[in-house]
């Protein structure tokens, strides 16, 4: 069993917690500067008591930064743990630690007469999803220039904007894009951009804690809202009168709202007649799967964004025979080129053959969660039970980890729907895993080995 720590040893399970997250290399130095604000108070029980001075900094900590801090915390306390910020405006950011003197400092959120606060992205928000990420080809042509059109002028025309398509054709990053170009032009445009299982989630939390005053006023005083994913609103009844009043108030208004969904509106099933309707009220596109030049131009500019080197034959290799889903053509590149790191040697042809054999087979029968958690779990010699649980043994994190990616990358589930499939894990901490596992496979051979290993298991027991 744990020792608790004493409260005073709270100061030094967040050094631990910093220190894991500075060795894991994965933090930018904006996300380092954003923790240096946080006050850490107490641990109870199997809760971890943070303050920050602000709200707006609360925000980012308990979203863009919730997974890998309770990762951190949860490897330093040796148990899974979760974390509760609360805003105390006494705080005062601590003087920088020695040695760290060259390191950014934080503005000071408090002064803004003296430095203004912080421009930084929204925390929902994907920093990689911009309209200059996208590539334009005849799939998404129409959806991107309604994109582009609700961002430029929100509220006027194409209100709802409802885009549809097939799993992995760019429909969130075409969410994203309209929030970071909306406050791009006009920096106080409040955007809120939201996954449906998350809408779920708050609202139901929202009623446990009496809180539905604060829940209305997150998605109700907004200017743009962006909900992924409506089709799991379907037969959720409370959820979907609580979206419907929602969806009214702000369009009452003259806010707008884009929708993104796997259907068409009138495809939608467990959605009530006069909602479907108001979808259909504004503009409705779809996204369909890209042609070969568009994939090529996309694992282009995707090499080119990850500076990595692959030659032609390689791109048109891995666009010819990865057709219809863009998440996996840029997990196809991101193996190929990892691969090559690894072994030292150059992207070619031949070498692309070798590494996507098994991923490009006729096989197209569905891959599972439970395979993928059952293959994974066999290879470690552990049980489901151990891979879905909480233990934090290094090989159970790694497993689990290991097959976060893989469901990520072998099946259509979104990320609430995996971490519910690991014994109801936040959406943040598998977006974390996956993060973590595909950084670590560009960098240790073990890792790349495992990964490869276990794909391969899982692509033979669906012979
Ligand atoms: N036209 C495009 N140009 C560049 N990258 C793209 C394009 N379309 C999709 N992608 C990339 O493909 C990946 C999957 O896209 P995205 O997550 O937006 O798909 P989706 O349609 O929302 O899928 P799901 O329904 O499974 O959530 C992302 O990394 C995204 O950046």
């Amino acid at each position: 069993m744990v020792a608790e720590p004493a409260s005073d040893s709270i100061d030094a399970v967040w050094r631990g917690a910093l220190d894991f997250l500075a060795d894991d290399g994965g933090l930018s130095a904006q996300n380092r500067s954003f923790l240096r604000l946080v006050k850490p108070l107490a641990v109870v029980e199997d809760n971890v008591f943070l303050a920050v001075a602000e709200d707006f900094t609360k925000n980012y900590v308990e979203t863009t930064l919730r997974g890998q801090v309770t990762e951190a915390l949860s490897e330093v306390l040796g148990r899974d743990v979760r974390i509760a910020v609360t805003v105390d405006a006494s705080i005062t950011p601590p003087p920088p630690a020695d040695g760290e003197t060259d390191e950014p400092r934080p503005p000071q959120v408090r002064r803004p007469e003296v430095v203004p606060p912080p421009v930084v992205e929204d925390p929902h928000l994907n920093p990689r999803y911009t309209f200059d990420t996208f590539v334009i080809g005849p799939s998404n042509r129409f959806a991107h220039a309604a994109a582009l059109a609700v961002a430029e002028s929100p509220g006027k025309t194409y209100n709802p904007l409802f885009i549809y398509g097939g799993s992995g054709l760019g429909k969130t990053h075409l969410l994203h894009a309209i929030g970071h170009y909306t406050r791009h032009l006009k920096p106080q445009t409040r955007v809120r951009y939201v996954n449906s299982e998350e809408f779920t989630n708050d609202f139901i939390n929202s009623i446990r804690d009496d809180r539905s005053l604060s829940f209305k006023r997150t998605y109700r005083e907004v200017d743009v809202l962006l909900i992924d994913d409506i089709q799991f609103l379907q037969g959720k009844e409370q959820t979907l009168e609580e979206f419907f009043h929602t969806f009214n108030a702000l369009h009452n208004a003259g806010k707008h709202v884009v929708i993104t969904s796997d259907v068409s509106p009138r495809n939608l099933d467990g959605i009530e007649e006069r909602m479907r309707t108001r979808f259909e009220w504004g503009l409705m596109t779809d996204v369909q799967p890209p042609d070969l030049e568009t994939r090529i131009a996309i694992l282009r500019k995707k090499a080119a964004a990850d500076a990595v080197q692959a030659p032609s034959d390689v791109l048109e290799y891995i666009a010819s025979n990865i057709t219809s889903n863009i998440r996996e053509l840029e997990g196809a590149l991101i193996r190929v080129t990892a691969f090559a790191a690894l072994n030292r040697q150059p992207v070619d042809l031949s070498l692309a053959q070798v590494v996507l054999k098994d991923l490009i087979s006729d096989d197209d029968s569905e891959i599972t969660a439970s395979t993928i958690i059952g293959k994974t779990a066999d290879y470690f010699g552990i049980t489901i039970e151990e891979l879905t649980g909480t233990s934090r043994s290094r090989v159970y994190v790694t497993a689990r980890q290991i097959a976060m990616y893989l469901c990520r990358q072998l099946t259509d589930l979104s990320l609430p729907k995996i971490g519910d499939h690991f014994g109801g894990k936040d959406h943040t901490t598998v977006m974390y895993a996956v993060k973590k596992v595909e950084d670590q496979i560009a960098q240790r051979r073990q890792m790349y080995n495992q990964v490869n290993e276990i794909h391969a298991r899982i692509k033979q027991s669906r012979a």
